[in-house]
């Protein structure tokens, strides 16, 4: 019997089945749960995401994965392992959202030779239209072109530059591996603490504002990342509140291009709300994105977590180690607001939400996420202030008055200001 290469351990080789697929058709197949699926390209080109498929390689997906292999010209491709579905269809939108880079490429050639700022592409729409995946399709055909386009990263519900709970921003230098993503190494990531923006809103809405000033200070010193300009990826909440967060950012980023995926009603409030000069497209959702219940989603969260500390398949070992309640401080961001009747007659309630408050470890914060500040001082605005990375607290002993985390990075911690996440890890790999 021929023995399993290491990398193809769990992957049920034999079942396999191989696909013809025709010019602008596309193959999708989601890997059932606890099972790998191997994708190899036989014969043509195709592309996954927007990252073209190399004959040389074996693309190995994990469970739970959702994957579309597309071709413009046609290919064959071959699949080994447990798929859950697996399809082929003619019905994408995929020329359409060519179309629309060819478009947005056209302002970036205009933006190099008039030497200004080029496209800011705002990517709205409801829950699971497809978002995050025309964000890389088309990050994806700019870094092809050389450009060097920004991903800005407001879904704090799923973590797309880091872990959810974060906003972020990553300039693209290369294509997203069509396994693991983008390359994740330099991003500028700050805390949110959240995985819905209205766990806080007006921090939410401050964060914002500080990632476009801080790539309007980027643009002013790299003008290939000014020329390039950038695709803001947003999470799906767009009524109430939700709708007034895309309006904010909109106008943070003074937004050229706002593109609004399968829904008409959202596409008219923004023609309405937006300056005339904002160019508002709808655009069909993909008819193969899928839909992922809560749980799912839940699952999503937790293994985006899981990849942080373990890194890709496990390949890594985070570092276990105590730290002493003496060696840092821990903030949360918000305090409760007093109600109107405590208040002296006639004065205002203050916004509490972006305030610190300093907390006292307890055996609480166990599991509990912690983002390390890169903020040297108190003097520094902690909450504008990126994070230096994330460490999940695995115990706390107050009688000896240390707690205990996992962290990617060994000891000593390069800061000591911590910012505390409602959102909790419960490391289950040990
Ligand atoms: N054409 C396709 N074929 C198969 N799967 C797809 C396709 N397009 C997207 N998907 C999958 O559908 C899922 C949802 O897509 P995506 O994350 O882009 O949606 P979203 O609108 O950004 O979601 P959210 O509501 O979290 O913001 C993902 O797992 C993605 O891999």
């Amino acid at each position: 019997m021929a023995s399993v290469k290491p990398e193809e351990k769990g992957i049920d080789l034999s079942i396999t089945q191989d696909y013809k697929l025709a010019k602008d058709n596309e193959l999708r197949f989601e890997v059932e749960s606890n099972a790998r699926v191997k994708l190899d390209l036989l014969e043509g080109s195709a592309e996954v995401f927007g990252t073209e498929l190399v004959r040389s390689r074996s693309y190995i997906f994990e469970s739970g994965a959702k994957i579309a292999v597309f071709t413009w010209f046609g290919c064959s491709v071959k699949l080994s392992g447990k798929v859950e579905a697996s399809y082929v269809s003619k019905d994408t939108p995929m020329v359409i959202y060519l179309n629309t880079h060819a478009a947005v490429e056209q302002l970036r050639k205009s933006a190099e030779q008039d030497d200004i700022r080029g496209p800011r592409v705002l990517v709205v729409g409801a829950q699971d239209v497809g978002k995050t995946t025309v964000c890389r399709l088309l990050l994806n055909y700019a870094v092809r072109l050389g450009r060097k386009t920004t991903l800005i990263d407001i879904d704090v519900g799923q973590g797309g530059v880091s872990i959810p709970g974060s906003v972020g921003a990553l300039t693209v230098e290369r294509p997203a591996d069509p396994v693991d993503g983008f390359d994740l190494k330099v991003p500028l990531v700050y805390h949110f603490g959240h995985t819905a923006p209205n766990g806080n809103i007006k921090l939410y809405e401050t964060l914002i504002s500080r990632l476009a000033d801080v790539f309007n200070a980027k643009c002013d010193y790299n003008k290939q990342v000014k020329h390039s300009g950038c695709i803001i990826n947003t999470c799906g909440w767009v009524k109430g509140q939700g709708y007034q967060c895309i309006l904010h950012t909109a106008q943070s980023f003074e937004a050229d291009v706002v593109l609004v995926l399968d829904s008409e009603r959202l596409y008219n409030d923004l023609k309405r709300d937006l300056p005339d000069f904002v160019n508002v497209i709808l655009q069909p959702k993909s008819p193969g994105v899928v839909e992922r219940p809560r749980e799912a989603r839940r699952d999503n969260r937790e293994n985006k977590i899981k990849e942080y500390f373990y890194g890709p398949r496990k390949i890594y070992f985070p570092h276990a180690f105590n730290i002493k309640f003496s060696e840092v401080e821990i903030y949360k961001i918000g305090a409760p607001s007093l109600p109107d009747s405590c208040l002296p007659l006639g004065m205002e309630p203050e916004n509490t939400q972006t305030k610190l408050v300093q907390v006292t470890p307890g055996r609480d914060m166990t599991h509990h996420i912690l983002s390390l500040s890169m903020a040297e001082s108190l003097d520094e605005n902690l909450i504008e202030t990126n994070v230096a990375g994330f460490v999940v607290v695995t115990n706390v002993d107050p009688d000896n008055q240390v707690f205990s985390v996992l962290s990617p990075a060994p000891r000593p911690l390069p800061r000591k200001y911590f910012l505390i996440m409602d959102i909790r890890f419960i490391d289950i790999n040990k």
